[in-house]
């Protein structure tokens, strides 16, 4: 069994709680009280193999536990996950030579003496790869990454930029089926921001990895995933595609039209005027009634420009975060 498969997953920590002062610090010593924080509660969703699954929601909605519950790292509270037919937590050899954790806000692991080639030799050694694939895997890397300047440079040299790409090369030189990538784009410069999204998306092409992927950059999920799954104070509140979310939040759209006559028309027996600029008027209506209106415009109008506009993706997460709708 492929792709990944989570089932009433739950993860509660335990976190010591201490007053201030001298004295609480020393009674804690010998009395810990503890309190509990349910950073995961009883989700379950499933994800094809191949699919690109966008994992949003605002700071501590508890997307990192889950990423580490699915790549083993932790073990749950309670529920099951399957990923690529494994449980996680049981560390199976199989189960981690097909799977890569990676954290954009995390250093690369190893001797920081090493250079990127000598890392990257390394990588090989523990995930037992073969020479033949190392050569072919470490060419498509090297392409797709634009490493060819950097393999004989020592990891500790490199800028924070660098790093990213070469950590990636490290993560993906033993070519694992599911990548869970947490915040990947923290951090870089614009342009490998755009560098980083046009290396994911080529890397799912070419192999047909399952992708599960959390960033708080809108333009990251909007350009690279299909779906969304949104979480919210451990519990998931949305999981569908991008439009629904949108359409489920926002019911109106803005259509805006410019004519090539410049008659004052009775712009509010169409829709509710929002702006009106010129020869150019922003109407707001319904969204089922914006195909019955685009029609009625451009048959009793001269219209030389027509578009309908969505609210953008940011705006609408935004209220999300902010006003916990949905
Ligand atoms: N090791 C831990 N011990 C105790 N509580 C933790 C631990 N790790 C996370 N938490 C708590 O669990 C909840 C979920 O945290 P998590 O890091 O999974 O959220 P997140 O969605 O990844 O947030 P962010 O977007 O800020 O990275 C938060 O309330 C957090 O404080």
């Amino acid at each position: 069994m492929s792709g990944i498969a989570v089932n009433h997953l739950s993860m509660r920590y335990k976190v010591p709680v201490r007053e201030a002062g001298l004295q609480a610090a020393l009674g804690s010593l010998f009395r810990r009280r503890y309190r509990e924080v349910q950073a995961v509660q009883d989700i379950s969703f499933s994800i094809e193999p191949g699919e690109l699954v966008g994992f949003i929601g605002p700071n501590g909605a508890g997307k990192t536990t889950t990423l580490k519950m699915l790549s083993g790292i932790l073990h749950p509270s309670g529920g099951t996950v399957r990923v690529q037919g494994f449980t996680p937590w049981s560390r199976e050899v199989p189960f981690l030579r097909s799977i890569a954790l990676i954290r954009g806000s995390q250093p690369i692991g190893g001797p920081t003496e090493l250079t990127v080639l000598d890392s990257l030799r390394f990588q090989q050694t523990i995930y037992d790869v073969s020479v033949l694939d190392f050569q072919k895997n470490l060419a498509e890397l090297t392409e797709l990454l634009d490493l060819e300047q950097l393999l004989g440079r020592q990891v500790r040299a490199l800028s924070l930029g660098e790093r990213m790409r070469c950590g990636l090369a490290l993560s993906l030189i033993y070519r694992p089926r599911v990548l869970f990538l947490d915040e990947p784009t923290l951090g870089l410069d614009v342009m490998a921001v755009g560098m980083m999204r046009r290396f994911i998306a080529s890397y799912c092409r070419r192999t047909g990895a399952t992708v599960l992927l959390t960033s708080h950059y809108m333009v990251d999920v909007e350009t690279l995933c299909n779906r969304i799954i949104l979480i919210d104070k451990g519990i998931i509140k949305y999981d569908g595609d991008l439009n629904g979310l949108t359409a489920r939040l926002s019911p109106t759209k803005l259509l805006r039209v410019t004519i090539s006559d410049s008659h004052n028309h009775d712009w509010q027996s169409y829709g509710e005027l929002v702006e009106l600029n010129g020869a150019t008027a922003v109407l707001r209506l319904p969204r089922e009634q914006v195909p019955g209106l685009t029609a009625r415009l451009l048959a009793e109008l001269e219209v030389s420009d027509l578009s309908v506009e969505e609210p953008p993706l940011e705006s609408v997460i935004d209220q999300i975060y902010r006003e916990g709708v949905l």
